[in-house]
């Protein structure tokens, strides 16, 4: 391979950062196993050329894309097969590659078998009986059968109680009767439900016995296993162009009397018996398992974009010069204007501070499905509380952040060849699916209030609620020092306050007679208020205590720039939030410069090791995709490379010219 030429602006930055990029990248990957697997894992996909794209898929039609992706997906999925085989597929290698940044390098506007593996297997593995998973669950990991979870229709998702597809049990042919009874119900979103998947779980209203009994899960053959043909009484297709995810597939499906066996209701929390008796699940909250997992999973996905589309703009930043500072000077790297430092280095703080605060949640994740499997379901509410509200703001951070960096990069930043336009589409889309972002943060305010009503009453809480109680106790916040413990404090007395607020509106216009449920639609925005300071105050206390504690295992030299990657995170979550700090604790206008002061400190320390500190994400040029971002910081060499690949410049005239616009032009003569 010829040596690679690097910029000589961005060789400057890695010659005077003061760690060592390689310990940090080992960390991030998770240890020294974790790196070694993520870079055969790298060898084994981008090295293939099978796998890499002639034509920037930004210039193929919806239709091309779709069967370019579908092509590499089936790659991607016979690799799989292998790793499989060989006892290599670890839950980390289906992140990679179905959610994480390999897979978006292969297929950048996703892939249409990821519903199969992200929903279809997890939702028979989490609400099949045994007899279920023995029957299902081999044929679909090994892909005879492609599956996809088809739960929100045209006219509803938030509100599943309103899903109008319903299943009717006929006891006589021991079959259920599916039926879409309106356009509203129709299935709508479903991943790889267009043309990909011939199978999928449909979730209905069930009813037995001429009852309603509720939501259920059923799997149906959407297509013939030979000719791909629907199945009678099946309409299906793709739903059409969108935003991002391009190239997922979803779909559309209306059922007319579609029949399938009693056995293909998913039992495993409830049950109907072949003479359609109805048994009720013991637990409903133990459907929330699959959500919450896939939750916690977005969480991890929300930091790669933002160590995606921070390393792009910071690369850029430093190889881009534009308007002298000082007059009498050379064109800065557009690095040292201090507001660009503003733009970026706060995404490259919450990338990490995502991050760990992601691993620390998969891990409680971990533990609590071990304690759901033996019957605790204690901390279930907790943890899923805490799950809505960490998907809503990393989410909505993560898309903030990305458009962020895509401005810090003007007017380049707009082209495609940035990769800001797809990582955006991929990264907002985070902030509807698997729950609606408003809607996870009142789910999560729902808890809180309850549990403030139960602080009230003297009870202790649970960990993660635990600062609540110590609020009732303390009506005022009495020693704001500045230090970053004091800024977690601070944090958690703020968000107990917003707790405290949204509980008391609530509980006065119970009294003016409100229902509770309208008492908490009139109190939404103190109840979404609350949510967001509560996440923030975890997303606070997580990263004191995760970068601490890695600090604590680190060389002396990256310690000290995590420890500045904290004080910016915390100094500017704080700043963020100003309002609410001023208005429950006693802060001083001095108070508030020095904090605006620190931030710029922040910023200072920061600056010599920004570029060392992307480098550290460790993100493959083909996971990048971008000519703003690349490893060599050849920014215009890679923009002109990029541009001579437009089709329509492989012609020097094109036919549009004779057609339109020459008899247009001569139209006077
Ligand atoms: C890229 C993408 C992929 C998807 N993939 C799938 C899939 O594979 N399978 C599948 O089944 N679905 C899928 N979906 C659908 C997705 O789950 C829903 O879009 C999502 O749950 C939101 O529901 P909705 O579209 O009905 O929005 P709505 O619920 O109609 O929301 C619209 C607005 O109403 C507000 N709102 C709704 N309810 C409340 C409330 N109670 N209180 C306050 N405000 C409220 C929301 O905050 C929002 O502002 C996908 C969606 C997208 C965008």
């Amino acid at each position: 391979m010829p040596e690679q030429k690097i910029n000589p602006d961005l060789q400057k930055e890695r010659n005077t950062a003061t760690f060592n990029t390689h310990e940090f990248s080992v960390f991030w990957a998770g240890g020294e196993d974790k790196y070694k697997e993520k870079k055969a894992l790298e060898k084994m996909f981008l090295e293939d050329p099978a796998l890499e794209d002639d034509l920037p898929i930004s210039y193929l039609s919806h239709k091309e894309l779709y069967e370019h992706s579908l092509r590499k997906a089936c790659l991607i999925g016979e690799k799989i097969r292998k790793l499989r085989a060989d006892g290599e597929d670890g839950v980390d290698t289906y992140n990679a590659l179905l959610g994480g940044s390999l897979g978006a390098a292969i297929l950048k506007e996703g892939n249409p078998l990821a519903l199969h593996y992200v929903m279809f297997v997890p939702t028979i593995m989490g609400q099949g009986t045994m007899d279920q998973q023995v029957e299902w669950l081999s044929k679909a990991w090994d892909c005879e059968i492609i599956g996809t979870y088809a739960q929100t229709e045209l006219g509803h998702g938030t509100f599943l109680r309103g899903l109008e597809t319903r299943a009717d049990y006929d006891a006589n042919t021991q079959e259920f009767v599916i039926n879409t009874p309106s356009l509203s119900a129709y299935k709508w979103w479903p991943g790889g439900l267009g043309h990909t998947a011939n199978h999928a779980v449909v979730v209905a209203q069930l009813y037995t016995k001429g009852e309603f009994r509720g939501l259920a899960p059923f799997i149906v053959q959407l297509r013939h296993s030979e000719t791909h043909e629907p199945m009678p009484g099946i309409d299906i297709g793709d739903i059409g162009t969108k935003l991002g995810m391009k190239a997922v597939n979803n779909g559309y499906l209306g059922l007319k009397n579609v029949r399938v066996p009693l056995n293909n209701m998913l039992m495993k929390n409830q049950q109907v018996l072949a003479d359609g008796t109805y048994v009720a699940p013991k637990n409903t909250v133990l459907t929330y398992g699959t959500m919450m997992f896939v939750r916690c999973a977005l969480i991890r996905d929300t930091a790669q974009s933002l160590a995606k589309s921070s390393t792009i703009a910071t690369r850029y930043s430093a190889v881009r010069r534009q308007s002298p500072i000082d007059p009498n000077q050379p064109e800065p790297q557009i690095m040292d204007h201090t507001t660009q430092q503003l733009k970026l280095f706060p995404q490259i703080a919450k990338a990490i501070v995502f991050k760990t605060t992601g691993d620390g949640i998969w891990n409680m994740y971990n533990v609590l499905s071990g304690e759901i499997e033996q019957g605790n379901l204690d901390r279930l509410p907790e943890m899923h509380a805490l799950s809505c509200c960490l998907k809503a703001i990393c989410s909505a951070d993560a898309a903030a952040g990305v458009e962020t960096c895509r401005l810090s990069c003007g007017g380049h930043g707009y082209m495609d060849c940035s990769n800001f336009p797809t990582i955006y589409g991929m990264t907002t889309a985070v902030c509807t699916y698997e729950g609606e972002n408003t809607v996870m943060l009142l789910q999560t305010a729902r808890y809180l209030v309850k549990v403030y009503g139960q602080a009230l009453n003297g009870e202790q809480l649970v960990p993660t609620v635990a600062y609540i109680n110590d609020a009732v106790k303390a009506k005022t916040f009495a020693n704001f020092d500045g230090s970053l413990e004091s800024i977690v404090k601070a944090f958690q007395f703020v968000a107990a306050n917003k707790v405290r607020i949204a509980y008391e509106q609530i509980e006065s216009r119970r009294k003016q007679g409100h229902s509770t449920e309208v008492s908490a639609n009139l109190s939404g925005i103190f109840l979404t208020a609350a949510a967001d300071l509560h996440g923030r105050a975890f997303l606070a206390q997580s990263a004191y205590t995760e970068l601490v504690t890695v600090s604590g295992q680190v060389s002396p030299a990256l310690a000290d720039v995590l420890k500045v990657v904290l004080e910016l995170y915390l100094v500017d979550a704080c700043l963020s939030r100003i309002g609410d700090f001023l208005r429950f604790i006693d802060l001083t206008d001095e108070d508030v410069t020095k904090l605006e002061v620190r931030l710029e400190t922040c910023l200072k320390k920061l600056r010599p090791n920004a570029v060392a500190l992307v480098d550290s994400f460790d993100l493959h040029d083909r996971v990048l995709d971008s000519a703003l971002g690349a490893y060599d910081g050849n920014v215009y060499e890679h923009i002109f490379e990029s541009t001579k690949k437009n089709p329509l410049n492989k012609e020097p005239v094109n036919k549009g010219f004779h057609k339109y616009l020459k008899p247009f032009m001569k139209a006077h003569l």
